[in-house]
């Protein structure tokens, strides 16, 4: 919507909203722009390959999906919509997620969105709920000119920006998805396992006993990544959604019966901690948890199918994955 109305053509590819994206649009009721009725992109696609080929090559592709490694990986979705003169934009959680695309692309340009936005799909209508507050910067490749992956970097700012979101070019990626981070690894994660939203967390206890614990790990594991947070960066992100019973949207991903982004989110992070020496006893126990979770969307939404007798740890079952 925010790139429409700058002016910019947008193709979207749609899975399971593509009839209602196409014929009728969503609603969103945004605390930004008010209520908007029936807006649907420039273009609707089914797959990214029939909108290469109808629309391409793009400028930037803009990825909004969740981030689940370890089912779709994303750099495989955008496969047949990739060009080399198209910048990938990952407008998405975590840190990290760079390392795959750069697999996958050695020469692109793949430039970090992060936002504040708190917002839900509920149905057909998008609730809007915390202003958008969003930067953008390329995670730099090394194989490329570093002025042209800048420039990418900041014309896509510009075409972002408006009054609303006044959105931020910031070169201090790392520093930026840390900072998320600290809210992400901490509060997301916890919301999700318990499944309570932000406010309800806080009344029922969590915020103090698991939040809190969660979010000095995360800081120290950034501390140990080179990465020099301000201490009141986890006080302020407690409080960033006051006022609303917010659910994260790892905490939606659960209610929707979605795969969730705990590899990205957490999983990356506990990875360096290892690497460093950090003890992370919390936010492990949290990462343990969702990935049992993980494993029994898994099984609801059909990827594995156990055996109807139950293996002994002596059979040496080895789960198979359909998809
Ligand atoms: N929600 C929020 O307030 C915030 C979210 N984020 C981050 O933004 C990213 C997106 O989150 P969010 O908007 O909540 O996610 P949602 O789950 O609400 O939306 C993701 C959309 O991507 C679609 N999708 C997934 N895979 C494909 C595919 N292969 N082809 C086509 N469409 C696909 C899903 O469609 P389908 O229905 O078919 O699954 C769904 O409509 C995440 O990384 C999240 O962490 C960051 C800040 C705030
Ligand atoms: C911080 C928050 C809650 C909103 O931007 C978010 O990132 C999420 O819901 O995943």
């Amino acid at each position: 919507y925010t790139l429409q109305s700058n002016g910019a053509v947008v193709t979207a590819v749609a899975r399971s909203s593509y009839d209602v994206l196409k014929k009728d649009g969503f609603t969103i009721e945004s605390c930004d722009y008010g209520k908007v009725e029936n807006f649907v992109p420039s273009h609707v696609y089914k797959t990214a390959e029939e909108a290469m080929k109808e629309q391409g090559p793009f400028n930037f592709i803009v990825i909004t999906t969740k981030n689940i490694p370890d089912v779709y990986p994303v750099e495989k979705m955008i496969e047949s919509a990739y060009n080399k003169d198209t910048a990938i934009v990952l407008l998405e959680n975590g840190v990290g997620i760079e390392r795959s695309m750069f697999k996958a692309y050695p020469d692109a340009t793949v430039i970090s969105g992060v936002t504040m936005i708190s917002s839900t799909l509920y149905d057909t209508t998008i609730k809007h709920v915390g202003p958008d507050n969003v930067s953008f910067g390329a995670f730099i490749n090394p194989s490329i000119p570093k002025e042209n992956q800048i420039l990418k970097a900041k014309e896509f700012q510009k075409l972002y920006y408006n009054e609303f979101n006044k959105a931020k070019y910031d070169e201090n990626v790392k520093f930026i998805r840390w900072r998320k981070l600290i809210y992400n690894g901490a509060i997301n994660t916890t919301c999700a396992i318990t499944n309570v939203d932000v406010g309800r967390l806080e009344m029922f206890g969590g915020m103090d006993k698991i939040v809190r614990p969660a979010m000095k790990e995360i800081f120290a594991i950034s501390k140990a990544d080179g990465v020099n947070l301000p201490e009141d960066i986890m006080e302020n992100m407690i409080r960033s959604d006051d006022g609303e019973y917010y659910p994260p949207s790892m905490l939606v991903d659960i209610r929707k019966g979605q795969y969730t982004e705990y590899k990205i989110i957490l999983g990356t992070a506990l990875e360096i901690a290892k690497e460093k020496g950090i003890p992370t006893p919390v936010c492990s126990i949290l990462c343990d948890l969702l990935e049992v979770i993980q494993m029994r969307t898994m099984e609801a939404r059909n990827r594995i199918e156990l055996p109807e007798k139950r293996p002994l740890p002596a059979d040496n079952y080895k789960i198979e994955y359909k998809y």
